[in-house]
């Protein structure tokens, strides 16, 4: 069944702000702002009021964050966060690779000290020895997600539990990809509707792989603010396009089965350890391991802009196949009504074009190839050339990668009218494990046992 719990909770975090959490063996943000206002800056913030009864006063009655700012997605569930969580605002995507010597068992401790980092700030709480950076803020959506990259298999030895469906890529005409920006053993995604909030967590998790994992690329990306527009709406590219109208919903029958690997317990509770060889139980032939899980494709695709911009509005039209200013199919109605690839004009040709991104894209056109779009914009300023850097850091998700993005986009690649207009220029796949269980911690299925 489809977690849907990975919506934003707005309610939370703003009642207990001020106090340190039962059980949650760290202080609020919040609580830590105020207490610390009061004691440091007592004579700005409260006049002659005494330095102890001001911090008591002050850490019982916090001002309440703001709706986005207390917005709280769970760190556990059956699926990882940052996979069903709308996109927020801020991205940051980070591949490691383990340091040499690095085996199963460090390994094991970095996925557990991450996952206990990724909980506690994700819930809007301060780990130890901490930043400051995002003091004065509430969890704004935090969503940190984790994945394994093929050669992490290698590198630990751990080939027998490896996925066949981390299988390099086949190169595709449009790929001029950089290897300093590529693959990686070990990925994090970070999401989050506030700039600061994401870069805290990226450096509290950059700290937590100290010796054990070297940061190997970095990619920053953003999206529309919440709020920005009058009504929710679904987030524009830096082409201007609609972009994502037709993902696969969770309300679809067919959702689960095309976006997460099936099998599994799906809940909470108990450790959900394999003994560590993870190598058996799976479906078809996804280990046991990724029960639940998902596999992500990340490519970084650069926009060519100033071609893009020159093209006449009907043109750009033709290019995807929809309305540019409401999303709408060209063949007619508004933003969600389904695209008529069979509809023909007055002269007899289709509509929507044969090239036209939509049509060669479309699960119809594909057998039935669907996944999740989740992407972030980037922009990175000016290329030697003059050219802005700047594009789609294109993230999907899907059961099998096989099955998914490699038909579509080998599809796309030979007879897509966007291809002249971009450039691929990453890419990696990673194995996305199940979310961990309450008491758990991400990888766990794969590595328990190992850590120590
Ligand atoms: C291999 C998969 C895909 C790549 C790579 C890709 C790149 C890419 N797409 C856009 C803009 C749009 N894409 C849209 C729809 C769409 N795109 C894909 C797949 C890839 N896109 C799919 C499966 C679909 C849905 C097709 C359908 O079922 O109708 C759209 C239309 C709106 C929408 O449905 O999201 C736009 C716009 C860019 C700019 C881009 C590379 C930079
Ligand atoms: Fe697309």
């Amino acid at each position: 069944m489809t977690d849907t719990s990975q919506t934003a909770d707005t309610t939370a975090g703003t009642d207990t702000a001020g106090a340190p959490e039962a059980g949650s063996g760290g202080p609020s943000r919040r609580g830590l702002l105020t207490a610390t206002a009061a004691g440091g800056g007592a004579g700005l913030a409260l006049g002659a009021a005494s330095g102890a009864l001001a911090a008591r006063a002050t850490a019982t009655t916090p001002t309440p964050l703001s709706e986005l700012g207390a917005a709280r997605v769970p760190f556990h569930g059956r699926h990882q966060p940052g996979i069903l969580t709308p996109a927020q605002s801020h991205g940051l995507l980070l591949a490691f690779d383990l340091a040499p010597g690095v085996g199963r068992r460090q390994a094991a401790a970095l996925l557990r000290r991450w996952s206990e980092t990724a909980r506690m700030l994700m819930d809007g709480r301060t780990p130890e020895q901490d930043t400051g950076i995002a003091l004065d803020a509430g969890p704004s959506s935090l969503t940190v997600t984790f994945g394994f990259g093929a050669g992490f298999f290698e590198a630990t030895g751990l080939t027998a539990a490896r996925p066949a469906a981390l299988d390099p890529l086949p190169p595709f005409s449009a790929d001029e990809l950089d290897p300093d920006r590529s693959d990686g053993h070990l990925w994090v995604q970070i999401g989050a509707d506030d700039g600061l909030v994401a870069f805290h967590a990226l450096r509290a998790l950059q700290r937590d792989a100290a010796e054990t994992a070297r940061l190997r690329w970095q990619q920053s990306g953003f999206n529309r603010t919440p709020g920005a527009t009058a009504r929710p709406a679904t987030a524009r590219n830096l082409m201007g396009q609609i972009d994502g109208t037709n993902n696969p919903r969770p309300g679809d029958p067919d959702f689960d089965a095309r976006i997460f690997v099936p099998g599994g317990s799906g809940g909470s509770g108990g450790s959900g350890g394999s003994g560590g060889s993870g190598g058996s139980g799976g479906s078809g032939d996804h280990p046991g391991w990724m029960a639940g899980g998902s596999y992500a494709v990340v490519r970084r695709i650069r926009m060519l802009l100033d071609d893009w911009e020159r093209q006449p509005l009907d043109v750009q039209e033709r290019v995807i196949g929809r309305r540019k200013a409401d999303g709408a199919p060209l063949t007619g109605g508004t933003e969600t009504t389904p695209v008529d690839l069979a509809a023909t004009g007055g002269d007899g040709r289709p509509v929507i074009a044969a090239n036209a991104h939509v049509r060669v894209a479309a699960p119809d056109s594909n057998g039935g190839a669907a996944m999740l779009r989740r992407g972030f914009s980037y922009h990175d300023g000016l290329r030697d050339d003059g050219a802005p850097d700047a594009g789609l850091l294109f993230i999907c998700w899907q059961a099998d990668p096989r099955r998914a993005f490699v038909p579509v986009q080998r599809k796309l690649d030979r007879g897509d009218a966007l291809s002249a207009f971009v450039r691929h220029e990453g890419s990696a796949v990673f194995a996305v494990p199940p979310g961990a269980p309450e008491g758990g911690w991400v990888g766990q299925q794969l590595l328990d046992g190992f850590e120590g």
